[in-house]
């Protein structure tokens, strides 16, 4: 693992570091912020997922997240959106598919198999080398994102509730199997069979029996994404059915951005923290 770039902030360290994928099988990049109490124990962990088009540095640049979790305690983990390098297949014109569009899914059609494995990535080998690596609590880990990365939160929360001990979102892609920007690239990298879509499909895997203590999202209604792609009634009523408490909070006149997503990420910071109590 390489060291990218390393800054003290908020008496905690931001920094951005390199390794190859065996996952992937390319370089991967990720952004991590060990708070101040890293220095005298392991810490508690929450992963932030990013949306379509982004890497690890949106957020690191204008998630505001460090102040807040550095008074709280916690590493915030960003990894990266999807394999990069020359050799990746791409469609470089269309920013719903290929690189920076991951879909935190393990593609199982060719080409994109050999690379497009960001499920197991994130659940499996980033894991394992952020316990190596760094002085992590792994038994207290918490997971959100954004959009596209709010479906990552959302599916692996469902098929890891034993590894994660809260799981959030900002304006998550609820059901992406049925919305018109994510299915073309479920095809391309899952196939036709729908019934494979299942497993990266926050409503369908409740619908199947995956269950989630709780669930707290944050939807801006200025958002020009909300009625074709996001559709968070979708998740209300999976979870009214089901008995999963999810606080949905509408925040009027907030839209997609990152302007968005730093105004609530302290509220959301707090929600992990308490839940990440020793
Ligand atoms: N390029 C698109 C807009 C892309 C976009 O809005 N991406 C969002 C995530 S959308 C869902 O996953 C994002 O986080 N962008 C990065 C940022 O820094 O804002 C277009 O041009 O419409």
């Amino acid at each position: 693992m390489e060291t990218i770039a390393k800054a003290k902030s908020h008496g905690g360290v931001q920094g951005v570091y390199r390794h190859a994928s065996e996952t992937c099988k390319c370089d991967m990049t990720f952004a991590l912020f060990l708070p101040p109490q890293a220095e005298q124990g392991p810490v508690p962990l929450l992963w932030y997922l990013s949306g379509l088009t982004c890497t690890h540095q949106n957020v690191m640049d204008k998630g505001e997240y460090r102040q807040l979790a550095a008074e709280l305690g916690i590493a915030v983990i960003c990894p990266d959106t999807s394999p990069r390098g020359d050799t990746i297949p791409d469609e470089p014109d269309n920013w719903q598919f290929g690189k920076g569009a991951g879909f935190y899914l393990d593609a199982t059609e060719a080409p994109f198999a050999e690379h497009y494995r960001m499920y197991s990535y994130v659940t499996d080998e980033l894991p394992r080398l952020i316990a190596a690596q760094f002085p992590i609590d792994m038994t207290r880990q918490a997971i959100t994102g954004h959009s596209m990365g709010g479906h990552g939160a959302l599916t692996i929360a469902l098929k890891n509730p034993e590894r994660f001990r809260s799981v959030s979102a900002f304006a998550p892609i609820v059901q992406p199997s049925t919305a018109g920007w994510s299915r073309p690239a479920l095809e391309k990298y899952l196939g036709p069979d729908e019934t494979a879509w299942r497993a990266y499909d926050a409503t369908l895997l409740i619908e199947d029996g995956h269950r989630v203590a709780e669930i707290l999202v944050d939807q801006g209604t200025a958002d020009g994404f909300l009625d074709e792609g996001l559709r968070p009634w979708l998740l209300q009523e999976a979870c009214d059915k089901s008995g999963i408490p999810l606080t949905l909070n509408m925040r009027e006149g907030y839209d997609h951005s990152y302007f968005f997503i730093s105004t609530f990420m302290g509220d959301h910071l707090r929600w992990h923290a308490e839940r990440l109590k020793k």
